[in-house]
C-alpha cells in the first residue's frame, strides 16, 4: 500500500519553490566570488581609492562595454553575501573578506588567502562533487575512495594529483598553507593564556608546520611536533624550528603534554 503523503499548503508550496530556486543556485555564491577573484575587484576596488561604482570598474578591468549589467548582477550577489558593502547608490566598498582577497595582502605576512576559494571552486574539485551519486552507488572494497579519487583516480596531497594535474596540485598545497594559517596569529595574539605553562605540544594533522612554526614563534620555549602522513611530511623540508613527524594518527601520537587538532 502507498505511504500517506501530507499535500503542503499552497503557501508551503511556494516556499518550497523558492527554496528549491536558492538551494539550486546556492553555488552561484561561490563562483561570484572566484569570478571577483580572476578578475580582480576586490584589488581594484583597493587601487580605486577604496570605494567603486559598477561603471568605476567597467573601466579600471578593461571588462567590454555590454558587460555592464552582468557585472552589477555579480557585484550585488557579493554584497548580498557579505564579500563586498555597498551603499543604496551602488558604490561599493570591501568588507573583510574582500580585504583578505587584495593582491599583496598577506595575513600575518604569511597565507594568500585566495587559494583556498580557488582551489575548492576547482574543475577537479567540482567534478568530484558532481560524482557524489555515482560515488555513492559504487560498491568498492574499504578502503573506500574518496569521490575525488572515485572520479579522478587521484588523490588530492598525493604524487598522483602531482600527475594528473600539476597546476591544481599546486594550488591544493597553497591552499592548504592558507587554511593552516587562517587564525592561528589571532590564537596566539588573543588566547596567550591557553599555552600558559605548556612545555610541549604536537599538532596532529599539521600539514607543513605553518601552525606549530607561528606557535613556536610566540612561544619559543614550546618543543612542537608536527605529526601527518609520510607522503605530506616527505615534502616539508625540516626547518630546525619544530619537529616533524611522518605517520598515522590512528596508529601512534608523538608524546607531548598537549595535542592539537586544529580544522
Ligand atoms: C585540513 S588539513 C590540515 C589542517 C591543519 N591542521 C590546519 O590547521 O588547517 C588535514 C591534514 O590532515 C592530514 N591527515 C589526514 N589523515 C591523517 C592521518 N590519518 N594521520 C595524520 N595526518 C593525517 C592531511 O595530510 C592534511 O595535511
Amino acid at each position: 500500500m502507498a505511504a500517506h503523503m501530507t499535500v503542503p499548503t499552497d503557501a508551503q508550496l511556494i516556499k518550497a519553490q523558492a527554496d528549491l530556486q536558492r538551494h539550486s543556485l546556492t553555488y552561484l555564491t561561490s563562483m561570484a566570488l572566484r569570478c571577483a577573484i580572476e578578475l580582480g575587484i576586490p584589488t581594484a576596488i583597493h587601487r580605486l581609492g577604496g570605494t567603486a561604482s559598477s561603471p568605476d570598474l567597467m573601466a579600471a578591468l578593461s571588462l567590454p562595454p555590454p558587460k555592464e549589467p552582468f557585472l552589477g548582477r555579480v557585484l550585488r550577489l557579493l554584497a548580498k553575501s557579505d564579500a563586498l558593502a555597498c551603499t543604496d547608490a551602488g558604490i561599493y566598498s570591501l568588507t573583510p573578506l574582500s580585504y583578505i582577497l587584495v593582491d599583496g595582502v598577506l595575513i600575518d605576512g604569511e597565507a594568500r588567502q585566495i587559494a583556498f576559494p580557488l582551489a575548492v571552486t576547482s574543475r577537479s574539485h567540482m567534478e568530484s562533487g558532481l560524482g557524489l551519486a555515482d560515488w555513492f552507488k559504487n560498491d568498492r572494497a574499504l578502503p573506500v575512495p574518496s569521490p575525488f579519487e572515485h572520479v579522478h583516480a587521484a588523490a588530492p596531497f598525493d604524487e598522483s594529483m602531482t600527475l594528473l594535474d600539476h597546476e591544481t596540485d599546486k594550488l591544493f598545497y597553497e591552499a592548504l598553507a592558507a587554511h593552516d594559517h587562517m587564525g592561528i596569529g589571532t590564537v596566539v595574539r588573543e588566547c596567550r593564556g591557553l599555552f600558559n605553562g605548556l612545555e610541549s605540544l604536537t599538532d596532529c594533522c599539521g600539514g607543513d608546520g605553518t601552525t606549530a612554526r607561528a606557535i613556536v614563534k610566540a612561544f619559543p620555549h614550546i618543543k612542537c611536533n608536527v605529526l601527518d602522513l609520510p607522503q605530506v611530511i616527505e615534502k616539508v623540508p625540516s626547518d630546525g624550528v619544530v619537529n616533524y613527524v611522518a605517520g598515522d594518527l590512528f596508529h601512534t601520537v608523538p608524546p607531548a603534554q598537549a595535542v592539537m587538532l586544529k580544522d
